[in-house]
């Protein structure tokens, strides 16, 4: 029998999404990044991404390798999807889960092209014509956002509530929620029908990452979804 592909996994399971951890070196402090991808996975992060935004391809491919070997002598590998922001050269030179492309990356067209069938494509969304082209040139699933101001990104396009629910009502791909979200915010992404909520600062900003995951866990178990 052959194995799953990580796309063919994902389609099985998009609740993967509920709880997407987007990693970030700016509070690593004493820490490695390594250790702290590993405590979000401990503390119930369902989905992993590699954002480093000052980082060389040759950069992220030692970082995904040193994520990836931390993961598996904690036995939490292959437990989530583990995807890289932006660099699809480093994705494939590691033969990580997938990418994640924004709309002034590479296209999706062209990272699906180059990764192949088996890998996952997700892509960023500000309007309901980005997210139907997105899903037109193969996208797995969209990162709409930024819903709330954020320190950690605060050039991006503001993205109403209302906006979130006309994409996810347009698309049949499966929808996460970015910017701003945090144990205040994560309760007005009920009824939009988004899968989940992607977080980088109330992660990897945190003192205690595995505390600070499992309480964001916890309020989106809680979160209906539906719409
Ligand atoms: C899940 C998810 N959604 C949106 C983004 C933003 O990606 P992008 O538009 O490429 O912006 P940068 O992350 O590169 O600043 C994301 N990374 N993840
Ligand atoms: C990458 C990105 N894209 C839109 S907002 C954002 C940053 C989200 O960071 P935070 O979860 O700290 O608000």
């Amino acid at each position: 029998m052959t194995a799953l592909t990580p796309r063919e996994r994902f389609r099985r399971a998009p609740e993967s999404l509920l709880l997407y951890a987007v990693s970030d070196d700016a509070w690593l402090g004493e820490r490695t990044l390594a250790s702290c991808c590993a405590q979000a996975v401990r503390g119930g992060a369902t989905f992993l991404q590699l954002r480093a935004k000052r980082a060389t391809t040759k950069e992220l491919i030692s970082a995904y390798a040193e994520i990836r070997d931390e993961l598996e002598r904690e036995g939490l590998a292959g437990k989530v999807p583990f995807v890289i922001d932006d660099d699809v050269e480093a994705a494939l030179a590691v033969g990580a889960d997938g990418v994640h492309v924004g709309q002034s990356d590479e296209s999706c067209a062209s990272a699906r092209a180059r990764l192949g069938e088996g890998a996952i494509v997700g892509v960023s969304a500000q309007t309901v014509e980005q997210a139907l082209a997105a899903q037109a040139a193969g996208a797995d699933y969209l990162g709409v956002g930024a819903l709330f101001k954020t320190a950690t990104k605060p050039e991006a396009a503001d993205v109403s509530l209302r906006t979130l629910r006309e994409i996810c009502a347009a698309v049949s791909i499966p929808v996460v929620g970015i910017g701003g979200l945090n144990a205040s915010t994560l309760a007005s992404l009920a009824h939009t029908g988004v899968h989940g909520a992607a977080v980088v600062s109330a992660i990897f900003a945190a003192g205690d990452i595995v505390s600070a995951t499992r309480d964001l866990r916890r309020i989106m178990d809680g979160v209906d979804l539906l719409v």
